[in-house]
């Protein structure tokens, strides 16, 4: 195998929506955790998420590297859970590939300012 690279994260997808049609809840974590309920999934992907954050504000660069994978399994479970297949948001990193995030939200500021978007309303595509 060449350098480590994406494709794991549709690897691991495929795992874990077959743990959730047919994983068993005793040796699965992921089985077990979907059985658990949406807002279980939820709460992970929150704790992985400050757990990053805690990482990376003490600057532990190594222990960041293992938040982020236990963030982003965690991110691919909630999907699993909500329905979501990975390139469901990979269409949607590519449609923003080449636009400036500051250049976007400028748009939407002056689409909202402009009556055009109410406030609070987002322009961007479900
Ligand atoms: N990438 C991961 C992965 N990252 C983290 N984890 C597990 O996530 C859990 C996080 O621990 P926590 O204490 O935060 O969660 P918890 O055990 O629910 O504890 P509580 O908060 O409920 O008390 C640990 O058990 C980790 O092992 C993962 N479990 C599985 N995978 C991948 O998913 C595949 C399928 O795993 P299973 O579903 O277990 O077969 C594996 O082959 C891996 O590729």
């Amino acid at each position: 195998m060449g350098l480590p690279e994406a494709a794991v994260l549709d690897r691991l997808w495929d795992t874990v929506e077959e743990r959730r049609l047919s994983g068993d809840t005793t040796i699965s974590h992921s089985a077990r955790l979907l059985a658990r309920g949406t807002a279980k999934v939820a709460q992970k992907l929150g704790e992985e998420a400050v757990e990053a954050v805690i990482e990376a504000m003490a600057g532990n660069r190594r222990a960041l590297i293992g938040e982020s994978a236990d963030l982003l399994y965690h991110l691919i479970v909630t999907w699993v859970d909500a329905g979501i297949r990975p390139e469901d948001v990979w269409a949607e990193l590519v449609r923003r590939e080449g636009i400036s995030g500051i250049a976007e939200k400028a748009a939407r500021q002056n689409l909202s300012s402009a009556g055009v978007v109410k406030a609070g309303e987002t322009t961007k595509l479900p």
